[in-house]
């Protein structure tokens, strides 16, 4: 037998779950769905289509929705002779500001040896490239701006809605359709923006229980085999859900999840709400180590420091108390420390993540408060995503014990010593920094 053998028990189509799947059906977005179809109408009349401004929380169905209905669009157009149309689709995350969503509008236009560098042209100019390209195209345009608070300035917002009104364009009608999850961009939005952009504008709340749970059936037939889940399964995964955002994304994501650890789990062939709670852990562990990494340097300086107190057992901790062992680290990786403001910034910061917690203490019949610091999650999990900092700086003696489970590359390259007393002077490799 090979080492790979195909797994058939838990998944019939495991992709039905991933973020690129486009479900047949939307599932509890008629209201949504009714208004934005009235909204493209114009667009099978013939007649200039309108501006719609999608808002919603993240995961709430805005693109998957705008998928859905212009797959319908297109293909209903199809049936009249005297529509041509023509949808482009452009996601503006990395895209910050007119200028580089007006070139990637003008490249989308033309045809593959004919496409425009993305810098060095003078904005105007590009404006006028896009209007003539739109212009020679005739139909109509449809143009999606997914993530569309990315653009730093509103420029192309302006340009775009306006362009037949101000002579640029005679042949081709323009519509746009903005997508955002970011609440403050449409309130920020210039009165003239505004009016244009939002003349149809349709909010996407947030999913309750009853509707993710609708979803994750939808997509569990499709993902699974008959008979794998067990009951709870999918109720569970939507009152997490509901609980945590009202976001779609994130209940498949934990579906997914669960299933995964099923089929890892050799002893079973279904789902059990034991396999959701195991696959919200690591679901919950892989976001908090990725919220660490993102850290800054000194932010990473400041956990370790942390790390250490917890594990001699002085937590909770103030942050005055920190400070020693988070200067000499920062010493040891060779960087200036923060000043105390500075540091507890990023004792803020962590506490914010989620990753700390701070609990406010009075200072006795003097009056004053204080704060105090302690780890807000399992230590080896913090350890592993704080690896190389631990590199920089050296294993210090408290995480030792923990070092060969949570940072094994680490534990491997360095050598530890014991107490908190200066490194040695003349040390020449940071990753066998020690504490002697
Ligand atoms: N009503 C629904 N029926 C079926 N699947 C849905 C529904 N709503 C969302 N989904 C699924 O949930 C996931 C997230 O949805 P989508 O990408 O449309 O969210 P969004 O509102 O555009 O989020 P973001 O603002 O983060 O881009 C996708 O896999 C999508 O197919």
């Amino acid at each position: 037998m090979g080492l790979f053998e195909r797994d058939t028990d838990i998944y019939r189509d495991r992709d039905a779950l991933r973020e690129d799947y486009q479900p047949a059906e939307l599932v509890g977005r008629d209201e949504e769905l009714t208004t934005y179809t009235s909204a493209l109408q114009p667009v099978i009349n013939g007649e200039q289509p309108n501006n719609v401004f999608l808002y919603g929380k993240t995961g709430v169905g805005k693109t998957a929705a705008t998928r859905y209905l212009l797959d319908h669009l297109r293909e209903d157009a199809e049936e009249y002779d005297d529509i041509a149309l023509d949808i482009i689709f452009l996601n503006c995350d990395g895209l910050s500001s007119s200028y580089q969503v007006a070139t990637h509008l003008v490249n989308e236009l033309r045809a593959e040896h004919n496409q425009i560098s993305t810098t060095g042209y003078p904005l105007a100019t590009v404006y006028e490239m896009l209007w003539e390209d739109l212009d020679s195209h005739g139909g109509t345009v449809l143009i999606v701006l997914d993530e569309i608070d990315n653009i730093g300035d509103d420029s192309i917002l302006y340009q775009l809605p306006r362009a037949r009104a101000n002579g640029k364009l005679e042949d081709t009608q323009v519509g746009l359709i903005g997508i955002s999850n970011d609440f403050s961009f449409r309130d920020d939005l210039s009165p003239k923006v505004k009016s244009s952009l939002c003349e149809n504008e349709i909010h996407f709340p947030a999913y309750d229980a009853t509707d993710l749970k609708a979803i994750l059936q939808q997509r569990a037939s499709v993902a699974f085999h008959d008979g794998v889940l067990e009951d709870g399964v999918i109720p569970l995964c939507a009152a997490y859900g509901a609980k945590d955002a009202g976001d779609a994304r994130q209940s498949i994501d934990l579906l997914m999840k669960a299933g995964d650890v099923a089929r890892d789990d050799e002893t079973t062939t279904t789902i059990t709400e034991g396999h959701v709670d195991r696959g919200r852990t690591a679901l919950e562990r892989g976001r908090i180590e990725e919220g660490i990494r993102g850290l800054t340097e000194h932010g990473h300086l400041v956990l370790y420091a942390l790390v250490t107190n917890d594990l001699e057992g002085e937590t909770p901790i103030r942050s005055r108390d920190v400070r020693p062992r988070y200067t000499r680290f920062a010493e040891l990786a060779e960087r200036d420390p923060l000043v105390p403001r500075r540091m507890r910034d990023h004792l803020s910061e962590l506490a914010m993540l989620g990753i700390i917690s701070v609990t406010e203490r009075n200072e006795g019949r003097r009056g004053g408060t204080y704060r105090e610091y302690e780890l807000d999650m399992p230590v080896e999990q913090v350890l592993s995503a704080l690896s190389e900092t631990v590199k920089l700086v050296g294993v210090h003696e408290s995480v030792v014990e923990l070092a060969e489970d949570a940072m094994p590359d680490v534990a491997a390259a360095a050598t530890h010593a014991e107490g908190d007393e200066p490194a040695d002077a003349d040390r020449s490799d940071a990753s066998l920094a020690s504490f002697e």
